[in-house]
């Protein structure tokens, strides 16, 4: 077999999303469907290499040269400042950066604000652009603890539904940017593995820009 592409696919969420538009793609996904606690499969049909990995190492392994081809939320590409080639918007993973907090939190309040978030650059860019000058605190989940404790006075996350935010009685102050899932290739990867990488990446765009059985009917 042809030296194998290297796919770091973001385990959990994205690769609940992802996984049925690759099968769709024709891509061969039963070990990962059955992969229990194992995190590295080599397909026993396709020259792919599946790497299961959070979405912040997705990044790593590609940068690093670990992994030829990522599939990451723009989120975690904004934040980590990532250098990749991004081939292709899968469309799946849709949900969008807010700013949030109680109902009482007052956005033009004349104060030096704390900040909770998960995505402190993000954060600060946000704030930069406004010349105000906030305090951050970064937080590794459940970001919306933070005003609710007192820890922070607003939190900068994302939401799709907005089901969080609403039982947690908290409401959204401004919309910053939205988020997708991407796919993602380190350089070097494209150039040795042109051919392949073009080849997979044609027939997930053919996927993804397919109407649904929905819009179909
Ligand atoms: N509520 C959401 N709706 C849609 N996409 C989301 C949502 N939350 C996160 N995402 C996307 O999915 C990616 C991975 O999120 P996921 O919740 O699986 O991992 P996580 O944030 O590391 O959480 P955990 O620590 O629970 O695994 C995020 O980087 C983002 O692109
Ligand atoms: O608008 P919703 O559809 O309710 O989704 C928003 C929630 O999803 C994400 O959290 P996640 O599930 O990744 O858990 P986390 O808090 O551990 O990051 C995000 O941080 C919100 O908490």
């Amino acid at each position: 077999m042809t030296e194998r592409i290297k796919i770091a696919l973001t385990k959990g969420r994205v690769e609940q999303q992802v996984l049925p538009l690759l099968e769709r793609a024709g891509i061969d996904c039963s070990l990962v469907r059955n992969k229990q606690r194992r995190l590295i499969f080599n397909s026993k049909t396709q020259p792919y290499q599946f790497i299961l990995a959070k979405g912040p190492d997705v990044t790593t392994f590609l940068e690093r040269g670990a992994a030829d081809i990522g599939i990451v939320g723009s989120d975690i590409l904004v934040e980590h400042q990532s250098t990749q080639y991004e081939l292709l918007d899968l469309g799946v993973g849709r949900c969008q950066f807010v700013l949030a907090s109680t109902r009482t939190f007052d956005p033009f309040a004349p104060k030096r604000k704390i900040i909770g978030t998960k995505y402190p650059l993000i954060t600060q860019r946000y704030f930069d652009q406004r010349g105000q000058d906030v305090e951050i605190i970064k937080i590794e989940g459940s970001v919306e603890l933070a005003p609710l404790t007192g820890l922070a006075d607003a939190i900068v996350d994302i939401t799709e539904t907005g089901t969080t935010l609403r039982e947690n009685d908290l409401q959204i102050y401004d919309y910053l940017q939205p988020v997708s899932t991407r796919l993602v290739v380190n350089r070097m990867a494209l150039k040795q593995h042109q051919t392949a990488i073009y080849q997979l990446v044609d027939q997930l765009a053919a996927v993804v820009n397919e109407p649904t059985s929905k819009e179909r009917a």
